[in-house]
């Protein structure tokens, strides 16, 4: 063990050397890395957006802040070995590990890049993120996922053509993409097309649920994080191309088994070679190529749905496109492939992880629950009543509910940023290139800025009426960012509040809802947050009382 250690202290030793030997920290990684046409392609990227030749800054915020080097922070090499075996952040989960450098180093710290991670600088405080998104500039940079990247980049480059679309491109190459998906895909009004079909897939798996439950106990028979994924799954899929599963075919039941295994792999994977210390850019190891066999799973299936639906609608020749596939292949037919696929990737996961956190909050808080049944009774007497444009417009409190549980848990519980230019934050210099993490989901968990930030308040979200209570939500427009900030932020963001709304008001006008078990849900914590373990939701048929309008809680 000490001879392996050593070992490593060794190679530790040499690269900490060479890097100081090259000098510019963008060259001195690029330098060493293995798979050397990728990182020159996607350094040179970063490179030029980041003009490293720009002089340097003399005015006096700058010369008066504190040099880079003093931002406190572990040592390059104790960071790693705290990785290995025996180590303080062995196997740990990313968000007690964060908790626990804050706690040691405060509210800004640094982690060194090491083996072609760049330098990683941390902040908690709520003024950084606004200096930050103040001058990320036209084309943001967030450089995560370089695994990604390198996958359509290199590995897969005969598919890729080189792009590796919105979540990893970059510059020029990314807002081109940007500015053509944005008018499909972020317009509210486009996207809500949709939603009688969205509502339909919604009813359907409500009555599915029903037979999955326990009349006596209202425990389902099922793992219903497993039916959300596959929710989510048939209604991102719908929305993309216009395509209806049959869910209870064998292929359909196989395809998205395999594409529910490929990305619970992929996130793992993708989160220990790119956010912990690896050396998958120097060699491949057996871990790092099951990561790749993922990614290449949920290309193939993925790949799969969009082209039968690219040679459906050649076929059928519609003057009027009927899906986000068609109207992008109308723009674009490249990115159109490229967003479809990634659609059908990110929209799984991330809406049901949000989805559950939601629930989870309004099972756990029964006078909450019922506020919201009242909101919903007003709009759909019937339990059937179909979800419209219209009506869905005036349920604030649906939104505030599925606001409020975002606050408490986002599913990607900080954002990254790379910063083209040199910044101060917290009063140290921040050179250009370096990568800083905002840790919002510790900032919406804070008393400062969230009064009685532990309690489930959906009312803080709410603009009018007299259970409104604003005052309860920071005024800081850059703490609460659940689906990010800025021009970069999520593409999918209408799709996902779509499918959540409908699908919580499908389930509170039908069911009283309840957590039936003593613990606290946990979650996973890799690309982003997942709810772990067995999800203990009590379904119970609604009561008359239950059903009883009364006045809004607004
Ligand atoms: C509740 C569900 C979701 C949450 C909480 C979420 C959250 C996020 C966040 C935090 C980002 C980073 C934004 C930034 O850097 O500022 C992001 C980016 C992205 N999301 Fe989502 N997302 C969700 C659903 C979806 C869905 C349904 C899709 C696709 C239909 C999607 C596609 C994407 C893409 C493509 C990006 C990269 C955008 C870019 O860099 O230009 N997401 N998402």
């Amino acid at each position: 063990m000490l001879k392996k250690l050593y070992a490593v202290k060794q190679t530790g030793q040499r690269l900490v050397r060479l890097r100081q030997l090259c000098g510019a920290r963008f060259q001195a990684q690029a330098e060493q890395q293995r798979n050397s046409s990728f990182s020159n392609a996607t350094q040179q990227q970063l490179k030029e957006l980041i003009d490293e030749n720009a002089p340097e800054r003399t005015d006096a915020e700058w010369s008066n802040a504190k040099e880079y080097d003093a931002l406190p922070g572990p040592t390059r090499y104790g960071f790693f070995l705290s990785f290995l075996p025996g180590g303080e952040f062995h196997n740990m989960n990313y968000i007690c590990m964060n908790q626990m450098l804050r706690q040691k180093y405060g509210d800004i710290f640094l982690l060194k890049g090491a083996f072609g991670r760049v330098d990683t600088v941390f902040t908690y405080n709520a003024d950084d993120f606004e200096v930050v998104y103040r001058n990320e500039g036209i084309w943001p940079i967030r450089a995560a996922m370089m695994s990604f990247d390198y996958y359509r980049k290199v590995k897969r480059v005969d598919f890729f053509k080189g792009q590796s679309g919105l979540v990893t491109e970059h510059g020029s190459a990314w807002g081109d993409m940007r500015n053509k998906v944005n008018p499909v895909m972020m317009k509210s009004a486009s996207i809500r097309q949709d939603l009688p079909e969205i509502d339909k897939i919604t009813m359907k798996f409500v009555d599915r649920l029903e037979t999955l439950r326990d009349p006596i106990t209202g425990l389902l028979k099922n793992d219903f994080h497993i039916e959300l994924k596959k929710w989510a799954f048939e209604s991102v899929i719908y929305i993309s191309l216009n395509k209806r599963m049959n869910m209870t075919t064998e292929s359909a039941k196989k395809e998205t088994a395999q594409l529910v295994k490929n990305l619970a792999d992929s996130f793992n994977l993708c989160f220990k070679y790119d956010m912990t210390p690896s050396m998958w850019k120097y060699f491949e190891t057996p871990g790092f190529k099951k990561l790749m066999r993922s990614y290449n799973g949920i290309t193939e299936i993925t790949y799969k749905y969009v082209l039968e639906a690219m040679e459906r609608i050649k076929r059928e020749g519609n003057k009027e496109a009927k899906s986000v596939l068609d109207k992008l292949l109308r723009i674009d037919p490249h990115y159109a492939v490229l967003m479809s696929i990634d659609s059908l990737t990110s929209g799984m996961d991330t809406t049901a992880s949000t989805f559950i956190t939601a629930l989870y909050h309004i099972a756990r808080n029964p006078d909450k629950q019922q506020a919201l049944r009242r909101e919903l009774m007003h709009i759909m007497p019937d339990p059937r009543t179909p979800l419209t444009q219209e009506n869905t417009k005036i349920m604030p409190y649906l939104r505030a509910c599925i606001k409020e549980a975002q606050r408490i848990t986002p599913i990607a519980p900080g954002n990254l940023r790379t910063l083209p230019k040199d910044i101060v934050l917290s009063g140290y210099r921040i050179p250009r290139g370096t990568s800083v993490h905002m840790g919002n989901m510790a900032l919406c968990n804070s008393e400062k800025y969230y009064p009685r930030y532990k309690e489930f308040i959906p009312e803080r979200w709410l603009k009018a009426g007299t259970e409104a209570c604003p005052e309860l939500r920071s005024s800081n427009p850059f703490i609460y960012a659940p689906f990010g900030f800025g021009p970069r932020t999520c593409v999918g963001k209408r799709i996902a509040e779509m499918e959540m709304e409908t699908l919580l008001a499908r389930l509170i006008r039908s069911y009283k809802i309840s957590w039936a078990k003593p613990e606290e849900m946990q979650y996973n914590s890799n690309l982003i947050l997942t709810p772990k373990g067995p999800l203990k939701f009590r379904f119970m048929p609604l009561e008359e009382e239950d059903c009883a309008i009364g006045s809004l809680a607004m």
